[in-house]
């Protein structure tokens, strides 16, 4: 099937710095496509140049099989934009600010008020629609956005990091929309740094560093090349064992120690019977699947958390 959304050797500078170095990808349709990386990864520059907010360098993007550029409006309008920074009237209601994005879209009258019932259920703020969004928790402001954003019903949804600093409530709706319209054959590109949104929703995902993309691939294909099997372990004078064979990596968690290893039984038996040898009391003792968080280490060589 031909990918929704293609994108080749795209570069952006801002003055002296390189934002993007050949950012290449392409998503298939019906899909949630992650693009996750570090604050300052690129990330909001690729998704304002896919929209047509910025213009690129260097580089192409077919969206929808047509080349796209930044004046072509019917392409612009299969896409739905969700920015990192909340774009609404304070004084004005949910539904009248829905409205006033609406009529941007080209919507008017019944048809406009009907999308609007949609939406605000799509989100879980049918109760609020007519209040005033400056009475709304940030999560909720957020949901509107993404509402904004779906009137026109576009086949690509863009979303920038939409659950930063928002409610796990705020968060739990937006996800369960992503995946209705997931169902619906909606394409959604969604970008992040918690690879733990990418984990629970996305398909497939290109890890962005520096403005580059370091790999991607479905979820499974990233997990089972780049990620390490570890075991976890939590033991009082577990730093008395040294030199623990076939472990190529050793860092602290919590009360204890991630140990990143492709052997996973024979570490699982070296650590029992040394321990059991030592008179060491292992507390806790199980095996960690691949994360990304892994991937991204074994790629880059740092944590996305630093
Ligand atoms: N308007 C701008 N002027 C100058 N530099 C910019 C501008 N916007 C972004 N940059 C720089 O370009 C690089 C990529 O930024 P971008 O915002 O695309 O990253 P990001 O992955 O979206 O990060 P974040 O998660 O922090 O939003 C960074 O080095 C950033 O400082």
């Amino acid at each position: 099937m031909e990918p929704v959304v293609s994108v080749c050797e795209l570069q952006k500078h801002y003055g002296k710095t390189q934002a993007l170095k050949d950012v290449t990808f392409s998503v298939r349709p019906g899909t949630c496509f992650g693009l996750l990386g570090p604050n300052g990864a690129g990330k909001s520059t690729t998704m304002k140049i896919l929209t047509g907010i910025l213009p690129a360098d260097a580089g192409t993007i077919h969206i929808l099989s047509v080349p796209a550029h930044r004046d072509s409006m019917p392409l612009r309008r299969q896409i739905g934009y969700v920015p990192q920074n909340i774009t609404l009237y304070e004084k004005l209601t949910a539904v009248d600010n829905l409205m006033f994005f609406g009529e941007l879209y080209g919507l008017h009258g019944r048809e406009l008020r009907k999308r609007i019932e949609t939406v605000l259920d799509e989100i879980g703020l049918s109760h609020r629609g007519n209040e005033a969004v400056e009475t709304f928790s940030g999560g909720m402001k957020r949901r509107i956005n993404i509402a904004a954003a779906l009137l026109h019903q576009p086949k690509l949804l863009i979303l920038d990091e939409p659950t930063v600093g928002i409610d796990p409530q705020s968060r739990n709706h937006i996800f369960e929309m992503i995946r209705a319209l997931k169902a619906q054959g909606v394409t959604i590109i969604y970008s992040t740094h918690y690879m733990e949104e990418v984990e629970a929703l996305c398909d497939d995902l290109a890890i962005i560093d520096q403005g580059q993309v370091i790999a991607q691939g479905s979820l499974r294909d990233l997990l089972s090349r780049y990620g390490k099997q570890a075991i976890y372990v939590e033991a009082k004078g577990f730093e008395t064992l040294s030199d623990i064979p076939h472990v190529s990596h050793v860092s602290s968690q919590g009360q204890g120690f991630i140990l990143e290893t492709s052997r996973v039984m024979e570490v699982l038996s070296f650590l029992l019977q040394t321990a059991s040898a030592k008179g060491i009391d292992i507390d806790v003792l199980e095996t960690v699947r691949p994360s990304l968080e892994s991937v991204f280490l074994s790629l880059t060589g740092t944590s996305l958390r630093d």
